[in-house]
């Protein structure tokens, strides 16, 4: 691209800082971005390029100077005592070294002593005795500050535009490792009277999800029909901003921090950085995975390498390395810009990408009928594996991106996540337009598109390609797991027509299967037996597995649980679930969920469906109150009393029936616990008196962090 000239120049730059507006918030309003990190750094680092060439047309609002913003309406808003900025970044190895250079330079003659290495041990050409620094891992998540006020936890704020963020800290306590209190520390280090409890601290560092959730959650999604998540911190952005704690408690979001805002009294804090990781841990906080100490850029470039080997095996995405100034004197002493600080860099690890050739876009027909695209690539190497199919998510997409058959496409491999396609490479296009297609791969059935959907589907119940889907749902493990009835096994009973629908797996014949191979009988009988059990298979699992939109296996049990049996939840009309106003009267199951949930009932094959499985002897076995959830509290029933240092009554009610367990309003000698706060009188006395044990919430956490202490 050709540079503009000063006549061009103020259009291109109001371009770019409209374009990155809208891209801000996508990215953290939304939680959607439209296009990559690496497209996005690469539009703002044109737009900075530009205003440094030409300063006339910089401005001190533009998104080069200022912290993204993630406010939403909603929540409260909260100061930080001391701003959340963003960091630089770069992903030039050069730069790097550039930034260790200007720091050299700036600190220059004023190190020295204990914390340098003997000018005589140092091997690069850098004139000035080398710079002590903290590498960490760039954790892909959500940036988060939390104060601890005499050690109890208060308040937690994401980063917001910088100076003020949301409160979002009834989110935040779902949060199961993060610490209510600070632990008083090491007891060595407590009797050295190193490690005091400061009187007010904001701890900063980042909420994320780990590669293994965002696989969950989008499993789940996949079988109840609906979109997939992009990737972990998109997921981790959008549930930290639930309005309702229920549903930020059913994804398992993780913390890690790294460091320290505002505190008091300042001595309560070491003097380097390394030294502040771990002062965090010894409060019992948790930390980054690991961080290297390095004298000097070498040190720092190799400690980065080091970071890019292990960091495919961490739980969680990294995106980069951040370079930190160990010393806080030299830190504060180098000072910050309106945006970043000076003594940090990011260090950004490119995505991997590989450019082939898409021979072909297949289309997958799904259990709702949905049909996804797929790109068939030529086989190219990327990321340390070889990769032939990439999802290009939908037909939408594939003519936003302007994809056609016959391109030299650009395949991304970002962290763990699928391999996407990028974009295509212009100068080799050699073909013609792609259309969608018009009818079904698999039935021929002329495709529609539902209203406010861009999604394409087959709309014929019957279609082979969602008859093998809907069966392999329902027998799989997390529906009504028919051990023997998998993909292939499937696959045959429908080639075969013996299966059409879901009923029809309870009318098997023995002769039938016996004539799949020889020496079956085994199978066969096992098969028929795992059959006959799953006919008393719990409810929720039933009605999971009758894939009805948006009903994943979370809601299965909330429906299971208020309705309590097929009949009645097939006979259920949107009063049932929507008030006057439209509230939402079943916790969690909201005017989407619950137009689908009648919708799907109102169909005249899901009645059929419900009548033949009746009539097949499928009776599944409803939920009994004590054992309706599932999870560590499964069965238990809680009271609360009294004022709970850290959480609302809500909260708490929240977190134990996320975690399966009920909670009344009175002892009883049915109660499990007494969950007792500051002030709690006659429930307390009760409980005593019919020996119901009464813990607090330390006790409380603790069983949920780790169950076995029940
Ligand atoms: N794709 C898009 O449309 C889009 C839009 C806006 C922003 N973005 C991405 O976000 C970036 C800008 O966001 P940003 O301002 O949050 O900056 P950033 O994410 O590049 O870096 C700053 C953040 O890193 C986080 N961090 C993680 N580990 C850390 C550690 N060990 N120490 C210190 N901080 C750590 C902190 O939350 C901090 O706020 C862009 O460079 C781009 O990659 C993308
Ligand atoms: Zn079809």
């Amino acid at each position: 691209m050709t540079a503009p000239s000063e006549a061009s120049a103020p259009e291109r730059i109001a371009t770019l800082r409209a374009e990155l507006a809208r891209h801000d918030a996508l990215y953290y309003r939304a939680a959607q971005p439209e296009i990559s990190d690496a497209d996005y750094d690469t539009l703002k680092r044109e737009l900075a390029d530009l205003e440094t060439q030409f300063p006339l047309f910089a401005q001190a609002d533009s998104p080069t100077q200022r912290v993204g913003d993630d406010r939403t309406s909603g929540f409260a808003t909260h100061r930080h005592r001391q701003p959340m900025q963003s960091l630089d970044n770069t992903y030039s190895p050069d730069e790097l070294r550039e930034f260790d250079a200007r720091l050299t330079k700036l600190v220059g003659g004023e190190i020295g002593g204990g914390s340098m290495a003997p000018a005589g041990e140092n091997k690069t050409e850098s004139a000035g005795p080398l710079l002590d620094y903290v590498v960490e891992p760039k954790i892909d998540g959500v940036a988060v500050s939390l104060t601890y006020e005499r050690g109890r936890l208060v308040r937690a704020v994401t980063r917001g535009n910088g100076v003020e963020g949301d409160d979002i800290t009834e989110n935040a306590l779902t949060i199961t490792t993060l610490p209510r209190e600070l632990a008083r520390g090491d007891a060595l280090l407590a009797e050295l009277g190193k490690a005091p409890l400061p009187e007010l601290i904001e701890v900063r560092g980042e909420i994320f999800m780990t590669h293994a959730e965002f696989e969950r959650i989008n499993a789940e999604r996949a079988a109840a029909g609906d979109s997939l998540y992009a990737n972990p911190r998109n997921l981790c952005a959008g549930t930290i901003k639930q309005k309702d704690a229920r549903e930020v408690a059913r994804r398992r979001l993780e913390i890690a921090l790294y460091a320290v805002g505002h505190c008091e009294p300042a001595s309560a804090l070491p003097a380097t950085q390394h030294a502040v990781q771990e002062r965090l841990r010894a409060w019992g906080l948790p930390g980054v995975e690991k961080f290297w100490r390095a004298r000097g850029a070498d040190e720092v470039w190799r400690a980065i390498g080091e970071l890019d080997a292990i960091r495919a095996t961490f739980a969680y995405a990294t995106d980069g390395a951040v370079v930190k100034l160990d010393s806080l004197a030299l830190q504060r002493e180098v000072g910050a810009t309106a945006k970043a600080p000076r003594w940090a860099i990011a260090y950004k690890f490119a995505a991997e990408r590989a450019e082939t050739l898409l021979t072909d876009i297949t289309c997958q027909v799904g259990r709702t009928g949905v049909v996804t695209p797929v790109a068939e690539l030529r086989p190219v190497h990327l990321a340390g594996t070889t990769v032939s199919r990439a999802t290009l998510h939908n037909f939408e997409e594939i003519a936003r991106k302007d994809i056609r058959i016959g391109d030299w496409v650009f395949v991304e491999k970002a962290g763990e996540i699928i391999p996407i396609v990028v974009g295509v490479n212009l100068a080799r296009r050699m073909s013609g337009v792609y259309e969608p297609p018009t009818s079904c791969p698999e039935c021929g059935t002329p495709l529609v598109r539902i209203e406010g959907e861009v999604a394409l589907r087959c709309p014929n119940y019957d279609c082979p390609a969602q008859v093998r889907a809907r069966v392999e749902h329902y027998a799989s493990k997390a529906c009504v797991d028919i051990d023997g009835l998998g993909e292939a096994m499937v696959a045959t009973l429908v080639a075969k027509g013996w299966v059409r629908d879901i009923a029809d797996i309870y009318r098997l014949r023995r002769e039938d299967l016996l004539t799949l191979g020889k020496k079956v009988e085994k199978s066969t009988d096992a098969l028929l037996a795992a059959i006959e059990t799953s006919k008393r298979a719990e409810l929720w699992r039933v009605i999971h597995g009758l894939g009805i939109m948006h009903v994943g296996a979370a809601v299965a049990k909330d429906l299971a649980r208020h309705f309590g049996s097929l009949e009645a939840l097939a006979a259920a009309t949107l009063e049932d679930f929507l008030g006057p106003k439209k509230e939402s009267l079943i916790d969690g199951i909201g005017e989407t969920m619950a137009r689908a949930i009648v919708g799907h009932f109102a169909r005249a094959e899901a009645r059929a469906l419900l009548s033949a499985l009746g009539e097949l002897g499928v009776a599944p076995t409803p939920p009994t109150k004590a054992t309706s959830g599932v999870g560590v509290f499964s069965g238990k029933t809680f009271v609360l009393t009294g004022t709970l240092p850290s959480m609302s009554r809500g909260e708490a009610t929240a977190k134990i029936e996320a975690a399966g367990g009920t909670v009344s309003s009175s002892v009883s000698k049915k109660t499990s616990y007494l969950l007792a706060g500051e002030g709690g009188g006659s429930k307390l006395e009760k409980a005593q008196k019919l020996s119901v044990p009464v813990i607090g919430e330390t006790e409380f956490m603790q069983f949920l962090a780790s169950p076995a202490s029940l």
